[in-house]
């Protein structure tokens, strides 16, 4: 389906385009995915590939933009979100946190690639010290698509990061005129255009350039995180091993002797472990990898000492976060500490 385009890295600064003055300045990070996509015919809706068109022709593109805002870009990366590695979420965070101390800045866009943009998302939700609005957007289809979803999502995103009510609410996802907290929000389905679904419900709706807000998040967040973009230099080896029936546990034990600190048990139901595998997790346990116990079942949760015995195997259970953003909270957390205690208290918080 979608195919990368090499990778780039080209910070340039950013610089406000002329338009009225008054209105709020946002800056655009672009990053790559299908949002800037191209493909071969206006039929090929899934056939093309992600990552082409720079942020300068995205935004030319959009007058439609200068409405809501006075907006400039940056193309920050130009690849495909199954691409990125931590560096580059590092990078990302670092850029996101130097604009948004900028007085002259007043909220930030992020356009992404759609498959791990729940996973950035909720990275810079946990590492990013702001108020100002941070908003991410993809789209399903490329801009030469008939039908294509990006020029409006990311007029909807330029809306809210432009809105002084998304101030304050985290990091935020807009996507097919829905605002979801990145916290919550992930990839449910792929091809639609709806793709995206959080299992406590959006946060509001942006329609015709205004934003309706209906709920704002309870979990700790950006200026109320404990952690920092400014004291994290490189973050640990922390991976996801999948379970299903008939798992033979080779996949854990290769990734436990390969160095990962932690490991993300995606369990079936309600976070189940094969009983070939507790001993194994026990065992690496031992060697002082952190085991976090979550569920491979979007939208449920994982509760303490059910299905395992986590006290006494001193594991963690991942709350509701799905695996992939329970990676990130273990990765972000063992830059700070290594107590189980005070890991479970952060999986619970944030
Ligand atoms: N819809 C998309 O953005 C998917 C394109 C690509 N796989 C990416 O995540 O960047």
């Amino acid at each position: 389906m979608a195919q990368a385009a090499p990778s780039t890295i080209a910070v340039q600064p950013a610089a406000a385009a002329p338009a009225p003055a008054g209105l709020p300045h946002v800056v655009v990070l672009a990053t790559g995915g299908t949002i800037a996509g191209a493909g071969a015919s206006a039929t090929s809706s899934a056939t093309y590939q992600a990552a082409k068109v720079p942020v300068d022709q995205l935004l030319a593109g959009l007058p439609e933009l200068g409405k809501a805002a006075r907006v400039s870009g940056e193309q920050v990366f130009q690849i495909a979100s199954e691409s990125f590695t931590n560096e580059q979420l590092l990078t990302l965070a670092r850029r996101v946190q130097a604009l948004v101390r900028q007085p002259d800045v007043q909220g930030i866009v992020i356009t992404h690639g759609t498959d791990t943009l729940e996973e950035t998302g909720f990275f810079l939700n946990l590492v990013v010290q702001t108020d100002k609005p941070v908003v991410l957007v993809g789209s399903m289809r490329p801009g030469t698509a008939l039908s294509a979803d990006g020029a409006l999502n990311l007029v909807g995103a330029v809306s809210v990061a432009a809105s002084p009510e998304s101030a304050g609410k985290g990091v935020l996802v807009s996507m097919h005129d829905e605002i979801h907290t990145a916290r919550d929000v992930a990839k449910m389905a792929n091809i639609k255009t709806s793709a995206f679904a959080s299992p406590w419900g959006p946060l509001g709706m942006v329609v015709e350039g205004k934003t309706w807000w209906f709920r704002a998040p309870v979990k700790r967040h950006t200026s109320a995180s404990e952690f920092s973009i400014d004291r994290i230099q490189a973050l640990p080896a922390v991976d996801i091993v999948y379970s299903y029936a008939n798992v033979p546990g080779t996949a854990l034990d290769a990734l436990g002797a390969a160095g990962m600190q932690a490991v993300i048990h995606a369990g079936t139901g309600n976070g189940s472990v094969a009983d070939r595998i507790v001993p194994r997790l026990n065992e690496w346990r031992r060697k002082g990898v952190v085991v976090v116990r979550s569920s491979r079942i979007p939208g449920g949760f994982v509760l303490r000492n059910a299905e395992q015995p986590d006290d006494k195997y001193d594991w963690i259970v991942a709350h509701d976060l799905n695996p992939q953003k329970a990676r990130l909270l273990a990765a972000v957390a063992l830059t700070q500490t290594r107590d189980t205690r005070e890991l479970q208290r952060i999986f619970w918080e944030y």
